[in-house]
This record gives structure tokens, sequence and C-alpha cells, in this order.
């Protein structure tokens, strides 16, 4: 148990710039990893492999940003894992060929991303027996509502599926709003569980316990770091990648 310390999506974007930038030195491809690495983490907590090897299927749908690339890189953790993760790509990011090759890499683990045709049918792949849980790794912090299709009628299924298979949110549950939650009249779900990155997003505050397990993610920051952005580092334990709540 720790306690619960927020930055601002602006705090957030500020954060990974510094981590990035010239002084520090981090790659994209770094930081992504290490993040990847704990969202596949905290599933195996969450929903440890069944010995019944049909039953293990991680259902991932990556959106076009650096949330999109951290389910990409979770992907091929899960298969490593010995989970079945299929990977649902639908808006391909263009942004650097970083991205092409986190595909590459899926497709040498013999990962199935899903083809267009197969695209049109997503929703078929959701077998509740089969499926362990979904992985929203659509937006994360830089999201702006109102959101575009087809990202809205993919969050209206998840809300229609939230008694059926868990979703495990990355960072931030798509289609809520980073500062201030849930948006009236906009498309949004409950996760089951959240993974907040680095550091809890302000609308972590909005899940409700009962409902969504939280962990923190995505340990790589110093303490006089984490204390100059104004957080106390968290207390990960061991090796592990995760922290509960
Ligand atoms: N330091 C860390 O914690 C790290 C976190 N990582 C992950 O990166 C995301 C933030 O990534 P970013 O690329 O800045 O943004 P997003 O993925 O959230 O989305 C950008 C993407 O989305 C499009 N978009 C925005 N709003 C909308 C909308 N309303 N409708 C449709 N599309 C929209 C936009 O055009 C872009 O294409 C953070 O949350 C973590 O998950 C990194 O892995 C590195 C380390
Ligand atoms: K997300």
């Amino acid at each position: 148990m720790s306690i619960l310390k927020l930055v601002s999506s602006k705090a957030a974007s500020e954060i990974d710039k510094e981590l990035m930038g010239p002084q520090v030195g981090f790659t994209l491809q770094q930081l992504m990893e290490l993040a990847g690495f704990s969202v596949a983490q905290a599933i195996q907590r969450e929903y440890p492999l069944n010995q019944n090897r049909n039953k293990n299927g991680v259902f991932i749908i990556v959106g076009p940003g650096n949330n999109g690339g951290d389910g990409l890189v979770c992907a091929r953790h899960l298969k490593l894992f010995g989970y079945n993760p299929i990977v649902y790509y639908p808006v391909r990011s263009k942004r650097t060929e970083f991205y092409s090759q986190l595909v590459n890499q899926l497709e040498f683990f013999q990962v199935p991303i899903l083809s267009e045709e197969q695209q049109n049918k997503w929703t078929e792949y959701l077998e509740p027996g089969k499926i362990a849980c979904i992985v929203d790794a659509i937006f994360g912090f830089s999201f702006k509502p109102p959101i575009r299709e087809p990202f809205g009628t993919i969050v209206e299924e998840l809300n229609k599926l939230e008694d059926k298979i868990p979703v495990v949110a990355v960072d931030i549950p798509t289609g809520w709003d980073v500062d201030n939650g849930p948006i009236e009249n906009e498309p949004s779900y409950v996760p089951s569980v959240l993974v907040s990155l680095t550091v809890p997003k302000p609308c972590s505050q909005c899940i409700n316990p009962k409902r969504t397990t939280h962990y923190v993610g995505g340990r790589f920051i110093p303490r006089h770091f984490a204390e100059k952005y104004g957080f106390e580092p968290y207390e990960y334990k061991g090796t592990d990648q995760i922290l509960k709540f």
C-alpha cells in the first residue's frame, strides 16, 4: 500500500520530455519497453495463466500513439509469459519506423494481428471463456476529447462488455478526460484494472476501488527526479515492475 500521488496531463508530458531530452537521454524505445513490460506483469498478477491453455487469450486494442506502442510491447511479453495475445490495431502509426518494427517483432513471435477483413468483426474474437482480459492501449495522456472514430464505437463496445470480460486500461481508461475522468455524453467504460505509468494521472481519482484494481508501473525514475515533480517514488518490491495500491 502506498499513498496516491498524482500529476496532471501537462506534468506527465513534461516528465516524458525531460526523460527523453538531451540531458537524461532515454529513448522512447527504452521507456516503452519498460511500460509495456509492467502492464504484462500486472496482467500476469491479476489473471494468472490457466492450466487450460485455451483460456489464456488476451485481446489487445492498440491506438495510434505511444499508449498503443505500450500495448504492442505488452503483447510480446504476454506471449513469452505463455498467454495467447491477439492484437487489434485499426489505425497504424506512421510517426516513426519504430512502430512497424514492433509489429515485425509480433509477427516474429507469431502473435496474430487482425487483418482489415478480420477487423470488421473484431468483437467475434471476444469469447468470454477464452479471453482472460482485454487490454485498452488506445489512448493515454495525450487524448483530447471528443473521441474520433473508430475509437468511439470501440469504447462503446468496451462499455457493453464490462460485466463479461475484464478490461485492463493502460495509463488512462480511453474516453476519460486525463484530468477530470469520464466525460458526460461521451463514450466511456469502467476498467477492472488500471495500470498508471510512472505516476497516476488525476482521472485515477475517479476509479471506484471496489470495481477497479489500481497499479502503478513504469519503474524508471530515480528519487530526486520524482521529488522534483512533487511526488515520492513508489516503494516497488524486489524486482517487481508494478506496485498495487
Ligand atoms: N513516461 C511514461 O510514463 C511513458 C509513457 N508512455 C505512454 O505514452 C502515452 C502517451 O503517448 P502519446 O503518444 O503522447 O499519446 P497517446 O497515445 O495518448 O495518443 C496520441 C494519439 O492519439 C490521437 N488522439 C488524441 N485525441 C484523439 C481523439 N479525441 N480521437 C482520436 N484520436 C485522438 C492523436 O492524434 C495521436 O495519434 C502514455 O499515456 C503512456 O501510455 C510511453 O510508452 C513512454 C513512457
Ligand atoms: K488506455
